[in-house]
């Protein structure tokens, strides 16, 4: 049975992508390369430039191809963006979601898969937080995300869907076979940014604030492998497929590190000692956020594989020098 994944020449759908493939799926990618890029799709795979809200032209990509499962990664992700431009992340998350939703109503669609975030849960505080945790989605992004949420049971409620929503932590890393990788220059991402300023491209980095209430003063968060996180969309789906109810889930391992942790262990992993600059807060940060990652353990039967936080910046920092010897590498801005 067919598949599309949207946003399949992103990050973390290029992975699922991967994973998809090395089991036997036929997928489809549907991606309109704003962050993505073609290069990054698998070549078993077949790859449509488009865009994931045009209900009808994939309503018509859906009943061509019998593709009968969704897995929805194309989205905008930047918080503090956000937050400059919150139209953006309600028109490319929230009403995106809703016309390919449409589409997948129209086309018989059975299942679908929705990338949502940690960051619906707000200022968590130092306890993992459970699905079951009260919801505070701070930024736009966040609220566009629990948006789609609720957009996904409502509809699953009034037509024969059924949703799995993943709620994602940290997620960080590459793949272990070095295929796939964060590609994009301008990303956030601690990890990304720390290897990035190993490498000479940035000429330091900054930790963004000292003064939290966490042991050593700065934010704790709970990083998880791109590739175990790959797998729990591989999961979810069989479980779907398999007849089981729609669900949501944190996905993460229940163990945070601190901003400082983190730079220690890439200064540690590379061998080199950048410049990481103490400075003031970053807006909208909360202090710690840990998942409690029991129900994808249990339902799923999910078993993480690279739960190692030198492990995840190895691969990361593997990737990070394969851009580099890339003719095509966008410049970092
Ligand atoms: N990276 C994280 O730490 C993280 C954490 C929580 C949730 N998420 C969610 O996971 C998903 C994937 O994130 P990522 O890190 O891989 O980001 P990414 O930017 O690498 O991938 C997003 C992909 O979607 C494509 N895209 C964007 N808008 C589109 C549209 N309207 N139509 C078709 N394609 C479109 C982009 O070109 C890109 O290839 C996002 O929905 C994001 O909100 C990411
Ligand atoms: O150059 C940097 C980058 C980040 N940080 C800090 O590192 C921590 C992690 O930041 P980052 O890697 O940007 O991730 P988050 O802001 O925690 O957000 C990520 O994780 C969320 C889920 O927890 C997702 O919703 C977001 O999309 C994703 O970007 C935060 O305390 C940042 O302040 C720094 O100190 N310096």
């Amino acid at each position: 049975m067919s598949i599309l994944v949207t946003g399949g020449a992103g990050y973390i759908g290029g992975h699922t992508v991967l994973q998809l493939a090395d089991a036997g799926e036929k997928v489809t990618v549907l991606d309109n390369l704003t962050t993505g890029f073609q290069w990054a799709v698998d070549d078993r795979v077949d790859f449509v430039e488009g865009n994931a809200g045009d209900t009808e032209a994939v309503t018509a990509l859906l009943q061509e191809r019998g593709i009968k499962s969704i897995l929805h990664f194309a989205g905008s992700i930047v918080v503090p963006e956000s937050v400059e431009n919150p139209l953006k992340y309600y028109h490319n998350n929230t009403a995106t979601t809703r016309n390919l939703i449409e589409a997948a109503v129209n086309a018989g669609v059975k299942h679908f898969i929705f990338s949502s975030t940690a960051a619906v849960y707000g200022m968590a505080g130092m306890e993992p937080v459970g699905e079951e945790n009260p919801l505070s989605p701070e930024s736009p992004y966040a609220k566009s995300k629990l948006m789609s949420e609720m957009m996904l049971a409502d509809v699953a409620f009034a037509h024969d869907i059924k949703y799995g929503v993943l709620r994602y932590f940290n997620v960080a890393g590459a793949d272990p076979q070095g295929r796939s990788g964060q590609s994009t220059p301008l990303a956030t991402h601690l990890i990304k940014v720390a290897c990035q300023t190993a490498l000479g491209q940035r000429d330091k980095m900054k930790i963004f604030g000292t003064d939290y209430e966490t042991p050593d003063g700065t934010c704790i968060r709970d990083y998880i492998h791109v590739t175990d996180l790959a797998e729990a969309h591989a999961l979810l789906l069989n479980y779907l497929r398999d007849g089981g109810e729609s669900t949501t889930m944190n996905c993460g391992y229940g163990r945070g590190y601190s901003v400082k942790e983190v730079v220690g262990v890439v200064k540690k992993a590379t061998g080199i000692d950048f410049v990481a600059e103490e400075t003031g807060r970053r807006a909208g940060d909360p202090a710690a956020i840990v998942a409690q990652a029991d129900r994808a353990r249990s339902v799923l039967g999910w078993e993480p594989k690279h739960d190692d936080l030198r492990e995840i910046v190895d691969h990361a920092f593997a990737w990070e020098k394969y851009l580099l010897t890339r003719n095509d590498r966008p410049e970092l801005g």
